[in-house]
């Protein structure tokens, strides 16, 4: 009896400990009550986007910073693009690490990886897959992405003929996976539109059940006591990421056996060169969560832009034509500027936009921006953790040691004091660079996205030809598709279906 009446004792007071320390420390920052355990969670649950643009205009230091407790991990939430600058562009040693939750310990396999790298790690493995990516010769990245651009609009062909609808979710999914296995592995999936076959299937089902795993937030990154547990868990019951990294690792065996060291195939082979150059070490052990994560960010990012920047030019047909008329204009002038004799190209690149027209594309390429501002796939990027304490705001704020920091780019690129009408489409404000200070969809600082190079020459290429060969029109004849978001792994839509009418 005595020791559950001690157990109740213990339990109460660490409840009010647990709350009067999560309200009234680091009284510098303000944001909503914070409740003993969960903290600020419950307050987030929902559309965590528009609860942060309320927070922004309700607390302290003009809306800038607001503090949250993600259970037991102290939580600050940048809203202004001026503070995220000093923040992250001024304290680089300060950030350079992410948050070490149970969740990146796996899926990086011990914080390895790139995106779950620790501080001790992140630098020389980050130089060594840029190597990678700008060593390698044999394939460019972006005779990949014209392959399966052809692969795709041949598709979207029969599916137009055979007068079904385009479901842009699953479609994009396959095309963005099918490039970085093409691009990192040499590995294309043929027929992937119509259904993989069996063996092919079970890597997009292990892809797919990674995903579903990252969208749930998982409680135990943040409440330290449940990690003893999750880990056993883990030990009887196995992982979600276990399928891929299994894949993977054959993939990487078969590689390194067959590899001609002065000949890289792909990617992985490219990066065994690179760690046989600096002796081998960590080879295996870090190549795995790096192809890793390389699906998972190249796949779903790539994936959701595509899906918003779809919707856009279905709900606003007036720009999907002047769009349209550009590219046209783009492809004619290319093609009228070589002449009969000398032209080596084939009738597909007549017929293809190139990232040699980036040029002559300025409101395509500032349609693509303006996507990614209203609609940010990483919207509050991707957390990483103080690793030594630092002032901001002339000395007046001081930023603690293991505090998580959240960039919030989807109220950042809605912000009224940057941009003009924050919530419409206005691609034209990206006609010049006068917005460049203020925009970071790909992150900011030592850590930004190391797939952004990559990411827009996949968009360029593929979207600017789907609205070359095709017209997108909404299911419901001048109806307007839906355009609130929903969470997961990254920002989507929810999930939609168009028609599609063939360009001549
Ligand atoms: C629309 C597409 C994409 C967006 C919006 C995006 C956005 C981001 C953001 C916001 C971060 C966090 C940066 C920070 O902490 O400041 C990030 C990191 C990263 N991204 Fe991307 N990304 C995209 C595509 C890609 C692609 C295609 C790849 C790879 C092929 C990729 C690989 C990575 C990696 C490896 C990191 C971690 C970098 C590090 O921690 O050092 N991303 N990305």
């Amino acid at each position: 009896m005595s020791i559950i009446i001690i157990l109740i004792f213990t339990i109460f007071f660490y409840f009010v400990f647990d709350f009067l320390y999560k309200n009234f420390s680091n009284r510098q920052f303000k944001g909503p009550l914070a409740l003993p355990l969960v903290g600020s969670l419950l307050h987030l649950k929902d559309d965590t986007h528009l609860v942060f643009q309320k927070d922004s205009k309700l607390y302290g230091n003009d809306g800038k910073i607001i503090k949250y407790w993600f259970c037991d991990k102290l939580t600050l939430a940048i809203f202004d693009v001026n503070t995220m600058r000093e923040i992250y562009l001024k304290n680089p040693e300060s950030l350079n690490t992410r948050v070490k939750s149970p969740s990146t310990n796996v899926i990086g396999n011990r914080f390895r990886g790139i995106v779950t790298a620790d501080e001790n790690y992140w630098q020389f493995h980050r130089d060594i897959l840029m190597k990678s990516f700008t060593g390698r010769k044999v394939k460019s990245l972006s005779s990949s992405i014209e392959k399966e651009t052809n692969h795709l609009i041949s598709y979207m062909k029969f599916i137009e003929k055979s007068g079904q609808s385009f479901s842009p979710r699953s479609n994009f999914m396959n095309f963005y996976s099918n490039i970085i296995f093409d691009y990192v592995f040499s590995r294309r999936i043929e027929n992937i539109y119509e259904g993989a076959n069996e063996e092919q299937g079970k890597v997009l089902i292990a892809i797919r059940e990674l995903f579903d795993y990252l969208a749930d937030t998982l409680i135990v990154n943040y409440l330290m006591f449940t990690k003893p547990f999750y880990f056993l868990y883990l030990k009887i019951f196995g992982h979600p990421a276990d399928p891929l990294k299994k894949i993977l690792t054959k993939y990487y065996l078969e590689h390194s056996e067959t590899i001609d060291l002065n000949n890289a195939r792909d990617v992985l082979d490219s990066l065994i060169i690179e760690y046989r150059k600096v002796g081998g070490k960590e080879e295996e052990s870090s190549i795995i969560p790096m192809a890793n994560e390389l699906i998972l960010a190249g796949t779903e990012t790539n994936s959701s832009t595509a899906e918003w920047f779809i919707l856009t030019m279905v709900n606003h047909q007036d720009y999907q034509e002047k769009i349209y008329n550009e590219l046209s204009l783009a492809l004619k002038s290319a093609h009228s500027t070589t002449t009969a004799d000398d032209d080596s190209s084939t009738t597909t690149d007549k017929h293809m936009i190139k990232l040699s027209n980036r040029n002559q594309t300025p409101l395509f390429n500032a349609a693509l921006k303006e996507v990614l501002r209203l609609y940010p796939p990483v919207p509050f990027g991707v957390p990483r953790e103080v690793n030594q304490s630092f002032e901001i705001n002339g000395g007046s704020l001081k930023i603690p040691k293991g505090t998580q920091i959240i960039q919030s780019l989807y109220s950042t690129f809605r912000d009224k004091n940057y941009w003009d009408s924050p919530d419409e489409f206005k691609p034209e404000r990206f006609l010049d660079d006068s917005h460049s200070n203020n925009y970071y969809p790909y992150g900011i600082g030592v850590r930004n996205c190391i797939g952004m190079g990559f990411s827009q020459d996949e968009l360029y290429i593929s979207l600017s030809n789907l609205i070359l060969n095709f017209k997108l029109l909404p299911l419901v004849e001048n109806s307007k598709i839906c355009d609130s978001p929903i969470f997961g792994f990254s920002f989507k839509p929810v999930e939609f279906k168009i028609s599609l009418k063939q360009r001549n």
